[in-house]
């Protein structure tokens, strides 16, 4: 059995725990972290909560850092003797560290996988993307692969690409979560009241997204599933009234709204790499 110690309890780990545990893989889990976190995790979750970062180092086959990327070089140089002596792999979820970035900030020789994952990870829907650094192997992207496949899909991305996959699947579901807000916000001027307007809008955005995987997949099959834009076709009525909501989202700056922010979310990416 993999042991995965996660150093980091916040947002990102908590739903990759609360992930494992749904998968039924509480036992594969370790946690820490230097304010109370990681205990309250722990004390959620029924997953077990190391000592110290050096203990857990020193029982985990797989370190994930999940911590604030600014934080990392930090948590690394405290840990550098443990490391040294447990030689782990190193797993990174931080935005904007490059596997070569965290390499330097290792041990001489260190295996290091950088996967950026989602927080639909809490309810295993993460996307999540893979890549190795010089020294990991095979072997070690599919441990890595073994974890985030338990919480949603995988795929290995060339590195020079993890900025434009951030921006379309790390940060994404708080593009997706503004989404829901607003349009249940409309629902509510309109009279539904906000918990039922949620609700409804989120069956109406879950609904979508699975329609979209499923002509994409049928595409691929037979050539003859539709593409996003053929759906848009498909809900518009002639004169009705879908189109008539699309010209004024449009009007309003929908489609460039979306764009620049995954832009913004990008550049941003690079700026803390
Ligand atoms: N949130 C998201 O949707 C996503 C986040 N990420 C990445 O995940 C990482 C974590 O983000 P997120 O979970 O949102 O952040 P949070 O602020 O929610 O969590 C950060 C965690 O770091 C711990 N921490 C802070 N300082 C230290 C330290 N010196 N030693 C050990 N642990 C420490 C905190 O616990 P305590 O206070 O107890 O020390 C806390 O549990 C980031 O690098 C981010 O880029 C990636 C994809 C998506
Ligand atoms: O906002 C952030 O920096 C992190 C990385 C991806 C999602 N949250």
């Amino acid at each position: 059995m993999t042991t995965y110690g996660f150093i980091g309890a916040g947002n990102m780990a908590g739903a990759i725990v609360e992930g494992m545990v749904a998968a039924g893989r509480s036992a594969e889990v370790l946690v820490w972290s230097a304010h109370g976190s990681a205990a309250a995790l722990a004390e959620r979750t029924g997953v077990a909560l190391a000592a110290s970062g050096p203990d857990l180092v020193a029982l985990a086959d797989v370190v994930v850092l999940a911590v604030k990327p600014h934080v990392v070089p930090t948590v690394l140089a405290g840990l550098q003797e443990a490391l040294d002596a447990a030689r782990p792999l190193v797993v990174s979820v931080a935005a904007g560290l490059s596997t070569s970035r965290l390499e330097s900030l290792l041990p001489d020789g260190a295996r290091v996988v950088r996967a950026m994952p989602n927080m639909a990870a809490g309810v295993r829907e993460s996307m999540t993307a893979l890549a190795t650094g010089a020294a990991a192997s095979q072997e070690d992207l599919e441990a890595v692969a073994g974890l985030m496949s338990e919480v949603g899909s995988t795929m290995v991305l060339a590195e020079k690409d993890f900025s434009a996959f951030i921006a379309l699947a790390g940060s994404s579901p708080a593009f997706v979560f503004t989404f829901v807000e607003a349009l249940a916000r409309a629902g509510v001027e309109a009279g539904i009241p906000k918990a039922q307007a949620v609700e409804i809008v989120a069956q109406a955005v879950l609904g979508s997204a699975r329609t979209v995987q499923v002509e994409a997949r049928r595409r691929r099959e037979t050539g003859q599933g539709r593409t996003p834009a053929d759906l848009v076709d498909a809900v518009c009525s002639p004169g009705g009234t879908t189109v008539a909501g699309v010209v004024a989202m449009e009007r309003a700056g929908f489609s460039s709204a979306l764009i620049e922010g995954a832009r913004a979310t990008r550049a941003r990416d690079l700026e803390l790499s």
